[in-house]
């Protein structure tokens, strides 16, 4: 756990950047900081590998107070990453990652080797091994500065904006990526962004600051939404912030419609026999829904062949069984046919379920969450 204990940065001119912070970032888990430009959240996480002391407070790690070991021997337990990446441009992918392993005494073929795991880790092909920092894409070179933050296999990383250099596309696949490094890793991770939607989403708790270097509120993201301590953190979590909550609430059994289908390269006419309103579900060999096909608007000549992909509508999204209420909205809201497509884990069809089915199932929800808030202050017990 790293524990910030009433940690306070001043500096000369009378900027008060980080003011008596306290919160706990428990181990193996992601705490992010995030707030406006020039609250503090930086200053803070420097603090932890001692680019920045403390004016008084301590900040401590595992119960070890940080101001009591060397920061080369701290920093070594610490990774770091940094907006776009903070490669050697002089140096090869592959010796980039393997800079802190040989540091750490590895010899250059372990350190090697080590490193080429590392790219595999983050979803690079070995083909980059060899090119440098400026021959590859912004979100590449984020993959790398990730894996040579990880090759000494710290437990502990501190991120700071990792993936703001890069365009939506490239960021959100990095911030799935790094879910599922960190599902498998479990590090310690502190994690810095000025966007409440990356917080939301990697999270597993949230320090909300604002400018002054003060916590307005440190809480997990489902509880950031639903009860912001204040306006400021109310703004800052945003207006939509009811239809997000969305995404930490678990669907529950859903009634799920049965539905005809028809599998890609089935004769077009069992999809017009079938078809109950004009919209048929076409899916793979492997049930896998592929996407809805206007089995009403079919002409006499289209009809007399097999279900193409040509003919498919592939705007609906797909919702799984165990997914949360927001997935399934989404589902019914983007389906052609008004009819939203929930899979199995595995990917297999499992049924249907419209919109009003999915808002009945929100609002039996939000019955219960108000209902849970008037006892509680009320402070009648169930
Ligand atoms: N060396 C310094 N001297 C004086 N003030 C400083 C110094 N370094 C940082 N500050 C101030 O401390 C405050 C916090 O800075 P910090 O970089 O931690 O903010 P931040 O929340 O990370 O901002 P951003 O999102 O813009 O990166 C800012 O007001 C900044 O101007």
């Amino acid at each position: 756990m790293i524990r910030f204990d009433s940690v306070t940065k001043g500096y000369p001119d009378g900027t008060l950047a980080v003011d008596n912070l306290s919160l706990d970032a428990p181990s193996g888990q992601i705490s992010v900081l995030v707030g406006p430009s020039g609250c503090g959240k930086t200053t803070s996480l420097r603090m932890v590998n001692r680019m920045i002391e403390p004016t008084s407070g301590r900040v401590l790690l595992d119960g070890r107070d940080t101001a009591s070991i060397e920061p080369a021997e701290l920093r070594r337990g610490i990774g770091y990453v940094i907006q776009q990446a903070g490669l050697f441009p002089h140096k090869t992918v592959l010796d980039n990652i393997a800079t802190v392993p040989l540091l750490l005494g590895r010899s250059k073929r372990e350190a090697r080797n080590r490193a080429a795991e590392l790219l595999e880790l983050v979803g690079l092909p070995q083909t980059l091994a060899g090119r440098y920092p400026v021959q590859l894409s912004g979100g590449q070179q984020q993959r790398v500065g990730v894996a040579r933050a990880l090759a000494a296999d710290p437990p502990v990383m501190l991120m700071d904006e990792p993936f703001s250099a890069v365009d939506p596309v490239v960021r959100e696949q990095l911030q799935n990526e790094f879910l599922r490094i960190q599902a498998e890793l479990s590090k310690t991770i502190i994690f810095v962004t000025h966007d409440i939607d990356e917080a939301i989403k990697l999270g597993d708790k949230i320090a909300v600051m604002r400018v002054g270097g003060t916590l307005a509120q440190f809480s997990p993201p489902a509880e950031l939404l639903s009860r912001p301590r204040d306006e400021f953190v109310a703004g800052f979590v945003g207006r939509d912030r009811g239809y997000r909550a969305l995404s930490f609430a678990s669907t529950g059994p859903l009634p799920l419609a049965e539905e005809p289908t028809v599998r890609l390269g089935d004769p077009l006419s069992a999809a017009r026999e079938r078809e109950k309103d004009g919209w048929i579900l076409v899916v793979g060999q492997d049930d896998a829904p592929l996407g809805w096909l206007a089995a009403g608007g079919l002409t006499d000549e289209q009809a007399k062949g097999s279900a193409g992909t040509d003919l498919l509508n592939l705007g609906g999204t797909l919702a799984t069984k165990a997914g949360t209420l927001r997935e399934a909205l989404d589902a019914a809201l983007s389906s052609p046919s008004g009819r939203g497509v929930i899979v199995h884990e595995d990917g297999r069809f499992a049924g249907t379920v419209t919109a009003s089915q999915v808002l009945a199932r929100i609002e039996t929800r939000a019955t219960r969450l108000r209902e849970g808030a008037i006892r509680s202050a009320t402070g009648v017990c169930s």
